[in-house]
């Protein structure tokens, strides 16, 4: 953002990374999300499940305002990223997005070498003093997506050409390239083959241990390897927040239970 308040802040909310009040969104005329209240911790692995269509990447969208690119959506109520809301005036959503990160369902490196995707965001941000700090900027992210020993011999080749589950581990380092606070996931795995899906979600493990990472799953043994926390979403509204483990095990909501259990989907 223009003032940067997001990285000088110092975080003294109760390990809250996001809050969200009373968000609504809309397409026009359609209701996609309705009255969303939720406290999305640092440093954890926060799953959304629920119904196609029930508006999980509607809201995982308006946590980078990526909705602003969508003319017919208006976003109402408050987020906030450790107290400061992002869609204050003052804020730039190119900054914030290069805090908050994310990474989309099919793997879209852009059509640049392996060492150019992961530095694109790094340059546009001004985020090195030189070459040599750049090439540590992106070998640091490659290792962070654990690709590094994959590709160091080969930087300079095209992005496009490695495998699918290679490419996703590429939009990872370069999302995880500008030092974000918090990662959003789209479907990260659902283009990825079961070997590609399990090192993904490993990294997305390791992920945690910097970021708030906010994942959205149509596979609840994904969510449940992979998440601390899981929100149930129905029919645009999220009707069960909590640990994961309670979640699946013993839903408040007769919702929430019935989509667990299989009895909607
Ligand atoms: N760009 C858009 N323009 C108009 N309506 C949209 C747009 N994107 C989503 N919607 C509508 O908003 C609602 C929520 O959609 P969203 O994609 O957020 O759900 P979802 O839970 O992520 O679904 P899925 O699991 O199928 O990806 C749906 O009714 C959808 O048709």
């Amino acid at each position: 953002m223009n003032d940067m308040r997001l990285t000088e802040r110092a975080v003294d909310n109760n390990g809250t990374k996001i809050r969200a009040k009373g968000v609504q969104v809309y397409y026009g005329d359609t209701h996609a999300i309705k009255n969303v209240d939720v406290d999305i911790a640092d440093k954890t692995v926060t799953a959304f499940i629920g119904p196609s269509g029930c508006g999980k990447s509607t809201f995982l969208r308006c946590i980078n305002r990526m909705n602003d690119t969508i003319s017919v959506a208006r976003v109402e109520g408050d987020i906030l990223i450790d107290g400061e809301d992002i869609y204050d005036k003052r804020v730039d959503p190119v900054q914030l997005r290069a805090k908050v990160g994310m990474v989309f369902q099919k793997p879209n490196p852009f059509p640049k070498s392996i060492y150019d995707n992961v530095a694109y965001g790094p340059r546009i941000h001004g985020l090195a003093k030189d070459k040599a700090d750049l090439d540590g900027i992106v070998e640091s992210a490659l290792r962070r997506a654990a690709l590094w020993d994959e590709v160091k011999d080969r930087l300079t080749a095209p992005g496009t050409g490695l495998s699918g589950g290679q490419q996703q581990r590429l939009c990872i380092a370069r999302a995880v390239a500008t030092s974000p606070e918090v990662l959003l996931m789209d479907e990260p795995c659902s283009a990825l083959d079961p070997i590609a899906t399990d090192q993904v979600e490993n990294l997305i493990h390791e992920l945690r241990a910097n970021y708030s990472v906010v994942i959205v799953t149509h596979s609840m043994s994904q969510a449940s390897r992979v998440s601390q926390k899981t929100a149930y979403f129905h029919l645009g509204e999220m009707v069960e927040y909590g640990d994961t483990g309670d979640i699946f095990t013993n839903p408040k909501d007769e919702r929430t239970e019935n989509y667990i259990t299989g009895r909607i989907g």
